[in-house]
């Protein structure tokens, strides 16, 4: 199944991939980062999977999904020759357990419908011991164990379970799927109707609480990328997760699979920004304590990822077991670019205190005063060569855009100085702020093409430079600002979409083999810096062929390759759905582009 063939459910803990033929090939139990329970996305279905539709010679004729309208309640339809079934797949708020419940409709005719369960913990490696008690199927395994309420008897065989059983308009059955760790006692029944209305009161109250002020016809899909960011938030914590997978690979069948089911500071303070923009000031609140926590300690030891509850050690393994999706392996977990410099993380994240604080939300004394000390770290760290934002396996360099985001933390902190009268080293700071803007200047920006370049002394682009009006660093209309778009527009687009850095040069900048799609980051990025100089059009147009690469149910992943016309890259992916919301907010003239507002306060 392609990757667009998937819709996302999940309960602000972790999320399962449902596939348009109603099979549930992703979920890994208790969170985000835990080992999958169907793991059917990176192999096949003996690694585990959860399907239910129409079965036998009744082939769907059509198949249709949806979202309930402002919640992540996915609805699944296929028509066939005796009638219309529909299922409803949600998970409920966590409460003791995670639970997943999957109703199904008759909706006209008479269906013959079909369920088939394989359930592998460990990332598909362990086939667990399956028994029968009180009309309930458990199944356990090592740590974890899950009950299944099925309300049509199932019948096992070949390490699965499954069942047909014909419907007719009106009728209606819920499956409940329920872990647990395995020394618990039984979970507590839920009861399915209840559970899917206060999920659906939740979703709605949650959106209904949203400050937009986004064009019409762009708000279904702001309102779909909200969601989903919500969705990728662990609740616990108040940490977010760069995205609900891992290894779907950026180059199809290639090695640039990566796992991306942690808090990245770069993805996190941007989604962010993103959701403080739109009125969603207690997600903030939330993630300034989980930051506080997850960077604790020595500031030289900030780490630019941590796990969803702050962990920090996050070692990349391969699972060999696996064939991966479509044969891209290796699939991974843990992620090595844990251990790596990058200096834009200071920039972002003072940015994004900045932000919360000029949305009304109180600096406490813990904070600035960690502001303080990643400052003293930044002020005799900024001229050192890193990995940058785009994590490259190769050499470390000095990325311009690193080191831009280093001015944003100079100059951010001095704003909130200025603003809101925090203490500190003001002078010195200006002093460096100073220093880092002439040096980008004098090594980062080629006089002759008019243009920033990748790193000091290169020639390459970066669509990442594409950011840099967005971060006060110049005046949009600067005329070294608007050659680099058009610097980057000559040189980084193929197909129309905008590629990270030169392809042909990729291998040398971040050391792996093979090519990737288009990072759709860096489409929305030129839109929106389209829309900042003022050429309205040209920003609309890339903005509209961008959100026609949504799937059917508006999410996109990390990447979309134009070889294949197909999305690829983790997904959902936050950092492909945090520029569309900035995109339509700076199209819209609205308030919710405070990055902006709050620059000239
Ligand atoms: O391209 C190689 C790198 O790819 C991943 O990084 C990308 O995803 C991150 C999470 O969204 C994002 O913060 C980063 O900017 C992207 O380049 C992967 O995590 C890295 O390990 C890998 O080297």
């Amino acid at each position: 199944m392609r990757i667009e063939d998937y819709a996302l459910i999940g309960d602000m803990q972790s999320a399962a991939l449902v596939g348009r033929n109603g099979s549930i090939d992703w979920l890994c139990l208790p969170r985000f980062d835990s080992p999958s329970c169907f793991t059917a996305l990176l192999g096949d279905e003996r690694n585990g999977h959860w399907w239910i539709g129409p079965a036998g010679p009744e082939r769907p004729l059509s198949t249709r999904r949806r979202y309930r309208e402002n919640t992540l309640i996915l609805e699944t339809e296929w028509d066939t020759e005796g009638g219309t079934v529909r299922v409803t797949d949600f998970m409920p708020p966590r409460q003791a357990n995670p639970d997943l419940v999957r109703v199904v409709e008759c909706l006209a005719g008479s269906v013959e419908m079909g369920t088939l369960i394989r359930i592998r913990f460990d990332y598909g490696r362990i086939v667990p011991w399956v028994r029968r008690t009180d009309g309930l199927l458990q199944a356990i395994g090592g740590p974890d164990s899950v009950w299944l309420h099925s309300p049509v008897p199932l019948q096992g065989g070949d390490y699965s379970h499954k069942a047909t059983f014909r419907m007719s308009a009106g009728d209606r059955l819920a499956f409940v799927f329920t872990w647990h760790p395995s020394h618990s006692p039984r979970p507590p029944e839920i009861d399915p109707m209840t559970e899917l209305s206060e999920t659906e009161a939740m979703w709605r109250q949650w959106v209904g609480q949203s400050a937009l002020a986004t064009d019409d016809r762009w708000r279904e899909a702001v309102v779909r990328s909200l969601i989903t960011l919500k969705a990728l938030t662990y609740s616990p914590t108040g940490g977010i997760v760069a995205a609900p997978t891992t290894s779907l690979p950026e180059d199809i069948g290639g090695v640039r699979n990566w796992d991306y089911r942690y808090c990245w500071l770069r993805d996190a303070t941007m989604t962010l920004d993103a959701l403080i923009g739109a009125g969603y000031v207690d997600e903030a609140r939330d993630w300034r304590e989980w930051l506080l926590r997850a960077i604790a300690g020595r500031p030289q030891d900030l780490q630019i990822m941590y796990g969803v509850a702050g962990e920090r050690r996050l070692p990349e393994m391969e699972l060999p077991w696996l064939e991966g999706y479509e044969d891209s392996r290796p699939v991974r977990l843990g992620n090595a670019a844990v251990d790596q410099l990058q200096l834009d993380v200071y920039g972002e994240v003072m940015n994004c205190l900045y932000l919360a604080q000029a949305s009304g939300l109180a600096t406490i004394s813990r904070t600035w005063a960690i502001q303080r000390s990643l400052m003293d770290f930044l002020e005799s760290h900024w001229d050192e060569p890193d990995e940058g934002l785009w994590e490259v396996r190769g050499p470390r360099r000095h990325f311009v855009h690193s080191k831009v985001m280093a001015w944003v933390a100079a100059d951010r902190v001095i704003r909130q100085v200025e603003r809101f009268g925090h203490t500190g080293p003001v002078d010195r700071w200006r002093g460096l702020r100073e220093r880092i803007h002439a040096e980008i200047l004098a090594k980062g920006y080629d006089s002759e093409r008019n243009t920033f370049t990748q790193s000091y002394g290169s020639s390459e682009l970066d669509a990442a430079l594409l950011l840099i009006p967005q971060t006060g660093f110049l005046p949009p209309d600067d005329p070294r600002v608007t050659g680099t778009i058009e610097a980057v527009e000559r040189e980084l687009m193929s197909d129309g979409f905008v590629l990270r850095y030169p392809l042909a040069h990729q291998n040398s900048v971040d050391g792996l083999t093979g090519g990737e799609g288009a990072f759709l980051a860096c489409s929305f990025w030129l839109a929106e810096a389209r829309a900042m100089v003022g050429r309205r059009e040209e920003a609309v147009e890339l903005f509209e062929k961008l959100l026609s690469l949504r799937n059917d149910v508006g999410l996109l992943a990390e990447e979309y390759d134009p070889r294949y016309g197909r999305l690829v890259g983790n997904f959902p992916q936050a950092f492909s759905h945090v520029p569309l919301i900035h995109t339509a907010h700076t199209l819209s003239g609205s308030a919710g582009a405070l990055r902006h507002t709050a620059l000239l306060g």
